[in-house]
């Protein structure tokens, strides 16, 4: 059987005002999963990523590799379960600041001999291959369009190669049709190859179609907890 990435027990999150927005999240994360969540607007999807990346405040536990994430320290475990915003226009400074910044903490695959210095280039032409030129690493992120922003922000979660499991916030919300397809099949090529760093995504998306196309399990997110589907469910 493969072994757990991360283990979600009884997960639940409140509003700011006090309100519950979601209670008894229960689910397993497997190596060669691809995770789609999906599930009404408003219902917390958002929210429930940014718990499992310890960036929201939550009750219930959330285990990588069978340990906590303070076990580990919280930075360095956001390097191996990374969050991949929807928007990263509320970052500052430009996505090579961005680069520079979360590569100092150390997190580069400890069994590579690939020092981050030279993963940068790496993570440059992987954006390329997107289409993103060279020059868009030094605007700042609020200058870049949508779906640049989004193309960005994958390029550096992929490409650095510390994350093992990648959360992501609807990740080609903002990208024309056939940039989003040669997004989603780099990324499960990455799932499927076994020499990758990468070993399982957890993927919210609204597209019924993208689902289809990039799932291998499916839960729809409530008020009362994830259901687990077999098939893929019907928005
Ligand atoms: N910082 C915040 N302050 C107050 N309320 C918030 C905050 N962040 C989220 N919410 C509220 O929590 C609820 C869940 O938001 P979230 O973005 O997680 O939902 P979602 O399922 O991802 O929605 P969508 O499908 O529309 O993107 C919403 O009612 C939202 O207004």
């Amino acid at each position: 059987m493969a072994e757990a990435l991360l283990e979600i027990k009884d997960v639940e999150c409140t509003k700011p005002k006090g309100d519950r927005l979601f209670t008894n999240v229960n689910f397993t994360v497997n190596e060669g999963d691809i995770v789609v969540i999906q599930g009404k607007s408003g219902a917390g999807k958002s929210t429930l990523l940014k718990c499992l990346a310890h960036l929201n405040l939550h009750s219930g536990d959330v285990c990588y590799r069978g340990r906590t994430a303070r076990s580990y320290g919280i930075p360095y475990f956001r390097t191996r379960v990374m969050y991949v915003p929807q928007r990263a226009s509320l970052l500052p400074g430009t996505p090579r600041d961005f680069m520079a910044a979360i590569s100092l903490f150390g997190s580069y695959n400890q069994k590579s001999s690939t020092k981050p210095k030279g993963l940068s280039h790496e993570v440059v032409e992987l954006a390329e291959s997107w289409g993103i030129d060279e020059e868009l690493w030094d605007r700042n992120w609020s200058n870049l369009s949508g779906g640049e922003m989004q193309r960005v922000a994958l390029a550096i979660a992929v490409g650095l190669r510390s994350a093992e499991v990648l959360l992501l916030d609807e990740p080609t919300s903002a990208l024309d049709p056939d940039s989003s397809a040669r997004v989603e099949n780099y990324l499960k090529s990455q799932i499927e190859a076994v020499d990758s760093n990468l070993k399982a995504l957890v993927w919210v998306t609204h597209s019924e179609e993208q689902g289809k196309r990039v799932g291998t399990r499916f839960l729809r997110l409530s008020a009362g907890g994830v259901q687990e589907e077999n098939a893929h469910l019907d928005v």
